[in-house]
């Protein structure tokens, strides 16, 4: 289990986040919703040990029971830009996690190359990002994000720039690849579907300052999480999104 507690986030103008505090338990997935600007990047960047230079954090987190100080090797982070490094080739990209996390050139690309076709991004190997779509260097940081071996994913919108039908594949590809090999995500999302169809729960942010105003279980199974039975609980969350904004 991988937690958060107390956090506050303050820029020299103001407070971002106040006493946030959340669990992500170590399989499933958890969404993070809330109003654009409430904090939930800042709220990843800090768990992932990289906040930037202008922003003050005080909290604690802890694994398992025990505090750490990010940036920690059970956490992988995926930021909400690409964050692809120009210079190398979508292989190199692909592989850089784990040549960070001490692999050789050759066994991290054996690692990522059988996972080329399965991301739609078979024959991009030796293209380097600004030859590819936005839609294909997203694909091509999830890869890199997927293959670590940490025990938590936090991941910023990683499906925001794919076509529906991409995304829809994208989706089910990391629900299949947690059912083989569960570890736990943390997954921000502005997308209501998304949050209702992959989540096990959703956590909902509220803004100025940002905290958690919600914890909401989602208690239908995966199959059986159709449009229908999804209406009421996309309902509840627009309303909670709704008063966030308005008030
Ligand atoms: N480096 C920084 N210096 C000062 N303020 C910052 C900095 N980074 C972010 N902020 C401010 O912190 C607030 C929260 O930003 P953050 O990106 O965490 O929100 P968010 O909920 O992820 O937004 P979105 O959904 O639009 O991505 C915003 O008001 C933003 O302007």
């Amino acid at each position: 289990m991988l937690e958060i507690r107390g956090l506050a986030i303050r820029s020299p103008s103001r407070d971002i986040v106040t006493e946030l505090a959340l669990h992500l338990p170590g399989q499933g997935i958890t969404a993070l919703i809330g109003p654009s600007g409430c904090g939930k990047s800042s709220v990843l960047k800090w768990l992932a040990g990289i906040l930037p230079q202008g922003l003050d954090a005080q909290g604690a987190a802890m694994l398992d029971g025990e505090p750490i100080s990010p940036p920690h090797p059970a956490i992988i982070y995926q930021p909400q830009n690409d964050a692809l490094f120009p210079w190398l080739t979508i292989a190199e990209n692909a592989a850089l996690g784990l040549r960070v996390a001490g692999l050789s050139a050759r066994t991290a690309h054996e690692r990522v190359a059988p996972l080329f076709a399965a991301f739609g991004l078979s024959g991009t190997e030796k293209q380097f990002p600004a030859e590819l779509s936005g839609g294909m260097r997203q694909r091509a940081a999830f890869l890199r994000t997927m293959v670590q071996p940490g025990r938590f994913l936090l991941v910023d919108e990683p499906f925001s720039a794919l076509d529906a039908v991409t995304r829809l594949r994208m989706q089910d590809w990391l629900v299949a690849r947690l059912a083989e090999h569960p570890r736990g995500v943390l997954l921000v999302t502005h997308d209501l579907h998304e949050a209702t169809s992959l989540a096990d729960r959703i956590l909902v942010m509220g803004m100025r300052p940002g905290r958690v105003i919600a914890d909401i279980a989602v208690p239908i199974r995966r199959p059986a999480r159709t449009e229908t039975a999804l209406a009421g609980l996309r309902d509840t969350l627009k309303q909670l999104l709704l008063q966030e904004t308005l008030s």
